[in-house]
């Protein structure tokens, strides 16, 4: 299997080039972030190119302090379209394939229709620069009052609006916190997911240990000819370079 190092979580200690470089020397085969913004796009695409590691994705804007993404929010859209304007002009500068939109806490039909004009937007506006909108569903014990909550939400979302560069990001925590059945949903969802993540369940430390069993599930991405990079995207409790030797396990050859 190949592993994205999620730098929102992963060496969050540091400025992000040295967090691409200290990736890169644990042995990943790529990185992706939440919210980039702080550093300038030329530093980021340096670093990207001194290791030769891509930057699978980043997340738009959150919004104001309390909010966790616009996109759902009636009466934002002006908001919201900075955010996903903003977030394809980064994705661009460092050739960045996928964009995850972020709901925001919203609920009701108005929060719908809203979510639905903003992906649309989304992803009009990030097609002809080869870039993928994800959508992410949060577990509600974690962001309670969040829009989008399960994958059976985002599916129907996907599937209403019908664009090919709309698809889900599985993060497999999420799922596995809200709805359970995870390597039956990924098989069923496999046509629409455009990244997977990982992480223990419930704890969302390294996956090697809780309740999801991440050695069948490797198994079954591999069974499904599975290829992309996971997203390796759990909270380290010590130092993120004392916290691989899940990594390194599966590096000197385990049965995945
Ligand atoms: O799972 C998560 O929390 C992230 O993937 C994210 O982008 C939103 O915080
Ligand atoms: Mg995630």
């Amino acid at each position: 299997m190949k592993f994205s190092a999620n730098l929102g979580f992963l060496w969050s200690d540091l400025p992000l080039p040295q967090a691409i470089h200290a990736a890169h020397a644990a042995g990943f085969d790529a990185v992706e972030c939440h919210w980039p913004y702080a550093t300038p796009a030329a530093d980021t695409a340096a670093a990207l190119h001194q290791t030769g590691l891509k930057m699978l994705g980043l997340n738009t804007s959150r919004g104001n302090p309390g909010e966790n993404g616009l996109a759902a929010l009636p009466n934002r859209e002006p908001d919201a379209r900075a955010a996903i304007d903003q977030a394809i002009a980064y994705a661009r500068a460092i050739n960045t394939p996928n964009i995850h939109v972020m709901a925001g806490f919203a609920t009701g039909p108005q929060a719908h229709a809203t979510y639905l004009n903003n992906l649309h937007y989304a992803c009009t506006n990030a097609s002809s620069h080869g870039i993928t909108i994800l959508v992410e569903p949060l577990n509600r014990h974690d962001a309670p009052g969040y829009f989008l909550t399960t994958t059976t939400q985002a599916a129907q979302i996907i599937q209403t609006l019908a664009i090919p560069n709309l698809k889900l990001m599985f993060d497999c925590y999420h799922t596995a916190r809200t709805e359970g059945d995870v390597t039956h949903r990924l098989r069923e969802l496999l046509p629409i997911i455009g990244h997977i993540q990982i992480a223990s369940v419930p704890d969302r430390g390294t996956p090697d240990h809780g309740e999801l069993d991440h050695a069948h599930l490797f198994q079954t991405l591999k069974s499904l000819g599975y290829t992309a990079p996971i997203g390796a995207e759990y909270k380290p409790t010590k130092p993120t370079d004392e916290t691989l030797d899940w990594l390194k396990s599966l590096r000197l050859g385990s049965n995945t």
